[in-house]
């Protein structure tokens, strides 16, 4: 079996990458990620000027009991957009495929951003975050459908229709699948939906201390883990059913080959990676790939588009 794939293509090794945000933000952790057994990375989204980001604690694990998972709320803290564009430029692609992730605190930041990807020629892939949802005071733009219509007309245009993806918050209805796979579909160069970023707005309360357990927002985080599963793999799967001409990236819930497999049955083409990644560090895409692997052999599969997809309805 192999786990070999393309993506807008460009051949991967594997489809296993890091979630944004995550192991990411630093050319420490890029070099950590590059010299993994990822098949992809991507940087932690950037806005124009560096940001500090929300006061700690801002992440933290949920490891006493089952389901297992993490709630974060760090506000956004990076290095800043240069930081990031000077990375893509020193980047090794013969390695794997390097993307870039924004999320301009305003239209104007993000186009801005755009723009200067676009006169820098870089080969690495642009995923627009429209899920941000730990900026206090900033409604997430993949909330809102309006203001994200206007943002993919202005940034398609912006980028001389060269191929880019965007990352989505979890959806809930059906209504707004329909509706947010509408307004993608009117861009053909959004080549690529990521599904899903954390739940927004969970609040984990810890019974001994009687209090939230992270400090910005009242304790108020995006969720990732376990907990999130289920609508991952539903968010992977109505995109891929409504977006044929686009590939899906899965993200949420993945801690080993199991989850992965279930997020390539639903119609993910690459798999991230977040809270277990951030807790086991760039070793576990040795150990996911492995995993991976084995299911598809004790399946008979040899390799990812024997199943890729192939989820079934009863
Ligand atoms: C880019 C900000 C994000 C953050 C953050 O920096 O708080 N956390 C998430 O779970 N998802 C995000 O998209």
């Amino acid at each position: 079996s192999s786990l070999a794939t393309t993506f807008l293509d460009l051949p991967l090794a594997n489809p296993l990458m890091n979630a944004s945000g995550v192991w990411c933000s630093v050319a420490s952790q890029l070099e950590a990620l590059l010299e993994s057994e990822s098949g992809a990375m991507v940087t932690k989204s950037c806005t124009l000027d560096p940001r500090n980001g929300n006061p700690e604690p801002r992440y933290r694990v949920l490891d006493g009991n089952k389901p297992w998972g993490s709630i974060n709320s760090m506000g956004l803290p990076n290095e800043g957009f240069p930081y990031y564009l000077r990375y893509t430029e020193r980047h090794d692609y013969e390695t794997k495929p390097l993307f870039i992730s924004i999320s301009g605190l305003t239209l104007d930041d993000n186009l801005a951003m755009v723009d200067s990807l676009k006169d820098a020629v870089t080969p690495a892939i642009l995923e627009i975050n429209l899920s941000c949802p730990n900026v206090p005071g900033k409604a997430q733009l993949g909330y809102d459908f309006d203001a994200m219509d206007t943002l993919l007309a202005e940034v398609t245009s912006g980028y001389g229709q060269r191929q880019l993806g965007v990352k989505l918050p979890p959806y809930f209805d059906i209504a707004h699948f329909d509706e947010a796979a509408a307004i993608l579909n009117r861009y053909p160069s959004v080549a690529f939906v990521t599904c899903i970023n954390s739940i927004g707005n969970a609040l984990v309360i810890d019974i001994n201390t009687e209090s939230v357990i992270i400090k910005p927002k009242d304790g108020f985080g995006g969720l990732g883990g376990d907990y999130v599963l289920p609508t991952a793999l539903a968010n992977v799967n109505a995109f891929y059913r409504r977006c044929p001409e686009k590939a899906v990236i899965g993200c949420g819930g993945v801690k080993s080959g199991h989850e992965a497999f279930l997020h390539i049955l639903a119609g993910a083409t690459l798999v991230q990676m977040g809270t277990a990644l951030y807790e086991e560090g760039p070793g576990i895409f040795t150990r996911v790939k492995a995993e991976l692997l084995e299911i598809m052999k004790q399946k008979g599969y040899e390799n990812l588009a024997d199943f890729h997809g192939k989820l079934k309805t009863l």
